[in-house]
C-alpha cells in the first residue's frame, strides 16, 4: 500500500464553520479532514489531489462537537423517577435505593441510552462519574464517542468497602486511560466532600498523584451541604478540598453554586475548572452559580447536564441556552454570557475542563470532532448570525451529522454505530426489571 491509500482524506465544501475567532467567528468555505484530524479550514478551496471525496456543506453549519463535562450516564434509566424534590431527599429516598439494585447490565443499558441521546444531540465528548465503569467504557468503544471516565466513590461505608471502592477506582483509571484509540481518558473522583470523609479524600489525592491523573468531584451544590461542611470540618468546601490537597492536582468541580468571593479567588489561583450544570441546578432548586464572577476571575467554566434523572435530558444546546439566559436574568445585565461565550462554554472551555488539548475548536491540527446543524429550517432564518441561532434558537433536534475522531457516527439524524431500536427496548426492560426486584 502506498502512503496515499492509507490516508482517509476528504473535504467539506460550501459550508459555514464556527471557528470562534473574535474578529470573524464564522467563515464560509472548506474544511479538509485527514484520518482523525482537521488539516485545513478556510475560505479558499485548497488544491487537492484528484479523487478526494467532497461533501457538500450547503445549508449546514459546522460546530466543534459539544463537550458535556459532568454527568452520570446510566442514570437515564431513572429519568422521570423522582422529580420535583430537593437534592438530599432525591438522592437518599429515590436515587440511591434504585442505584443499589443496578447490575453491570443495567449500567450498560442506561449508558447506551444516554450515549445514543448525546451523539444524536451533537455531544461528541462526555464526562461520566459512576460505577460499573468497565460497562461505560465498553459503550464508548462501541459507539465511537469520546469520554473522560471515572469510578465515582461514595465513602459512607465501612473501611473495607471504602478500600475496595478506592482500588476499583484506581484500577479502572489505570487500565482504561488512553483506550478506545485514545478516545478514553480517566480521572480520579471522590463523589463529594459530604459523602467522603477527609482522610478518604486524601487517599484519592494520593492516587491521582501516583497515576498522574486529574481529579473531579461534586462541590458546593447546595447551601445545606456548605453549612454541613463548616459544621463538621470547620471550613467551607473550597478551603476544605484545598487543605486536603485536591487542588494540587489539575481539578474540575461540578456545580460550585454556593461560593463566596474568597472561594472564587482560591479556585482561580489553583486553576480549578468548574462544570456549570444550569438545568440540574434549577430543577433541584440548588441555586444559581456565580458564573459571570467566576469567568471574570479567570476560572474556566464549562457545561454539564448532570444525570438525566435531574435534568431530564442530555441536550447540551439547552444547557448553553440556559447558561446564556439565566445569568442575564439574575444579574439584570443583558450583556452577560453572550452567545459566543455560551458556545465556548459548551466546546473549548469543556475541552480545557477535562484536560483535552486537541478537541473543542475547528482548526488545523485538532481532532476531527465536529457536528453539522441543518440551518435550512424556519427557526434559523434569516441567516443573520449563526452563532446566535446555535445558542438562542437551536436544539439538539437540529443536529444533522456528527463526526468523532474523523469517523461519522450520526448521518441525517440516525446513529450509525449503535442499534437504536435495541437500545430503546433494552432500556425500558432494564427499568421494568429494577422496579420488580
Ligand atoms: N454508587 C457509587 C457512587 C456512584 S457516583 C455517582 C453518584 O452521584 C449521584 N448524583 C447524581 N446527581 C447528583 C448531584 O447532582 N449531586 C450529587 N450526587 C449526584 C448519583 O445518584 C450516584 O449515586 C458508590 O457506591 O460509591
Ligand atoms: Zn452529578
Amino acid at each position: 500500500m502506498t502512503e496515499n491509500t492509507k490516508i482517509n482524506k476528504w473535504m467539506i465544501k460550501n459550508g459555514s464553520f464556527a471557528v470562534l475567532d473574535a474578529g470573524k467567528p464564522v467563515i464560509h468555505g472548506c474544511m479538509v479532514i485527514e484520518n482523525d484530524r482537521i488539516t485545513y479550514i478556510g475560505e479558499e478551496t485548497p488544491e487537492l489531489e484528484s479523487g478526494i471525496p467532497v461533501v457538500d456543506g450547503t445549508h449546514l453549519f459546522f460546530l466543534p462537537g459539544l463537550i458535556n463535562t459532568h454527568g452520570h450516564a446510566a442514570m437515564s434509566l431513572l429519568r422521570g423517577y423522582g422529580d420535583d424534590m430537593a437534592l438530599q431527599i432525591w438522592l437518599e429516598e429515590k436515587m440511591w435505593p434504585m442505584e443499589a439494585k443496578f447490575t453491570s447490565n443495567d449500567v450498560y443499558r442506561g449508558t447506551s441510552l444516554s450515549v445514543l441521546e448525546m451523539l444524536k444531540g451533537g455531544t461528541t465528548t462526555f464526562l461520566d462519574m459512576y460505577d460499573h465503569m468497565d460497562q461505560v467504557a465498553q459503550v464508548v468503544q462501541e459507539s465511537g464517542i469520546r469520554a473522560s471516565l471515572m469510578r465515582g466513590v461514595i465513602g459512607l461505608c465501612p473501611e473495607d468497602v471504602q478500600r475496595h471502592k478506592l482500588n476499583e477506582a484506581i484500577q479502572f483509571a489505570r487500565d482504561w486511560n488512553g483506550q478506545a484509540d485514545g478516545r478514553i481518558t480517566t480521572m480520579i473522583s471522590p463523589h463529594a466532600p459530604y459523602t467522603c470523609p477527609p482522610d478518604f479524600i486524601e487517599k484519592f489525592v494520593q492516587a491521582a498523584h501516583d497515576l498522574d491523573l486529574p481529579m473531579h468531584t461534586h462541590m458546593s451544590e447546595t447551601k445545606a451541604e456548605v453549612e454541613q461542611n463548616v459544621r463538621d470540618y470547620g471550613l467551607r468546601p473550597v478551603a476544605h478540598l484545598e487543605k486536603l490537597g485536591m487542588f494540587s492536582r489539575p481539578s474540575l468541580v461540578a456545580h460550585a453554586v454556593h461560593l463566596n468571593d474568597e472561594e472564587i479567588e482560591i479556585l482561580a489561583a489553583n486553576h480549578v475548572s468548574v462544570s456549570h450544570n444550569p438545568g440540574s441546578n434549577l430543577k433541584l432548586a440548588s441555586g444559581v452559580a456565580r458564573v459571570t464572577d467566576l469567568l471574570k476571575a479567570g476560572v474556566t467554566v464549562s457545561l454539564g447536564t448532570d444525570g438525566a434523572a435531574s435534568n431530564n435530558n442530555l441536550d447540551m444546546f439547552e444547557e448553553m441556552r440556559l447558561a446564556a439566559l439565566i445569568h442575564k436574568g439574575v444579574s439584570g445585565d443583558p450583556t452577560a454570557i453572550p452567545a459566543m461565550e455560551a458556545l465556548k462554554m459548551g466546546t473549548i472551555y469543556g475541552a480545557q475542563s477535562i484536560f483535552l488539548k486537541d478537541v473543542g475548536t475547528l482548526a488545523p491540527g485538532m481532532k476531527a470532532d465536529f457536528i453539522a446543524l441543518n440551518t435550512d429550517q424556519a427557526h434559523f432564518l434569516p441567516h443573520t448570525d449563526l452563532i446566535s441561532h446555535a445558542i438562542y434558537s437551536a436544539s439538539s433536534k437540529d443536529v444533522e451529522h456528527v463526526w468523532v475522531d474523523g469517523k461519522q457516527v450520526v448521518k441525517h439524524g440516525a446513529c450509525l454505530t449503535l442499534d437504536e431500536e435495541r437500545i430503546r427496548r433494552e432500556a425500558q426492560a432494564a427499568f421494568d426489571g429494577l422496579l420488580s426486584r
